[in-house]
C-alpha cells in the first residue's frame, strides 16, 4: 500500500518532469500502479486508517507524486450532481474549457508540500477530460466546481506544474469578489 513514504516532495526533480504518456493498453504493473493509487485515496479517506498509517487525507493523487513519470492519475470525490467519483485515469487531456475561472475559497494544499502556501489557484470553472480508465475504456467527463479543481490540480501534475506557480504573487488574493463559482 502506498503511505506518505512513497510520496515525493518538493524539491524533488520528478515533480518539475512532464510525465509520459502511458503507451495502451496499460501493462499489468502500470494497472496495478494505477489501483495502489485509488486505493490510497480510499485508504486516506477513512479516518481510522489514515490515523493508523498517518496519511494525509486525498482527494487526488497523481503518478510523479510517486516517483512514477507517467500519466496517470487518481480521483476520489463527487461531482458537481454530487455523483460519485473514484477513478484511476490513464492519459488524461483537458480538451475544452471554460473561459470563466474560480478558486478554492481555502486556497490549495499539496501531499508533496510540507507547508501552507496562501492565496487564490485560479482553475478553469467548466472542463471537458478525455482519458482512458483502469479498465481499459475511453471517456468523457464533463467537469466543474470542485471536481474540475480536483481535476486541473491533478493534470498540472503530469506537466511539472505545482499549485503555487499559479498564485500572482504580486497580488494572491486578487478577485475582490469571489465569482459565483467559488466553492
Ligand atoms: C480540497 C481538499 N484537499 C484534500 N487534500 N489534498 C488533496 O487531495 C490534494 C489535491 C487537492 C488540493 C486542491 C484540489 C485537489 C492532493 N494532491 O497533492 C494531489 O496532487 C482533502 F483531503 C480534501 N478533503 C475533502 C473531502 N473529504 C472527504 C472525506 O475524506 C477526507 C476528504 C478531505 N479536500
Ligand atoms: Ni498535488
Amino acid at each position: 500500500m502506498i503511505t506518505m513514504d512513497d510520496i515525493i516532495r518538493e524539491g524533488h526533480p520528478t515533480l518539475r518532469k512532464i510525465a509520459d504518456p502511458v503507451s495502451l493498453p496499460a501493462s499489468k504493473e502500470e494497472q496495478d500502479i494505477l489501483r495502489s493509487m485509488v486505493e490510497y485515496l480510499i485508504n486516506s479517506q477513512d479516518e481510522d486508517t489514515a490515523a493508523q498509517y498517518g496519511l494525509r487525507p486525498g482527494v487526488g493523487l497523481a503518478a510523479p507524486q510517486i516517483n512514477v513519470s507517467k500519466k496517470m492519475i487518481a480521483v476520489r470525490t463527487f461531482d458537481h450532481n454530487d455523483e460519485f467519483l473514484e477513478l484511476g485515469l490513464f492519459n488524461p487531456k483537458i480538451i475544452s474549457h471554460s473561459e470563466e475561472t474560480t478558486y478554492l475559497e481555502s486556497g490549495e494544499g499539496c501531499l508533496s508540500v510540507d507547508r501552507m502556501v496562501e492565496g487564490e489557484v485560479p482553475r478553469y470553472a467548466r472542463i471537458k477530460v478525455k482519458a482512458t480508465t483502469l479498465e481499459g475504456e475511453e471517456i468523457t467527463l464533463r467537469l466543474k466546481g470542485f471536481a474540475a479543481i480536483v481535476f486541473q490540480h491533478e493534470i498540472d501534475h503530469l506537466n511539472g506544474i505545482m499549485f503555487y506557480d499559479r498564485i500572482d504573487k504580486s497580488d494572491p488574493f486578487k478577485e475582490p469578489l469571489p465569482p459565483k463559482e467559488v466553492i
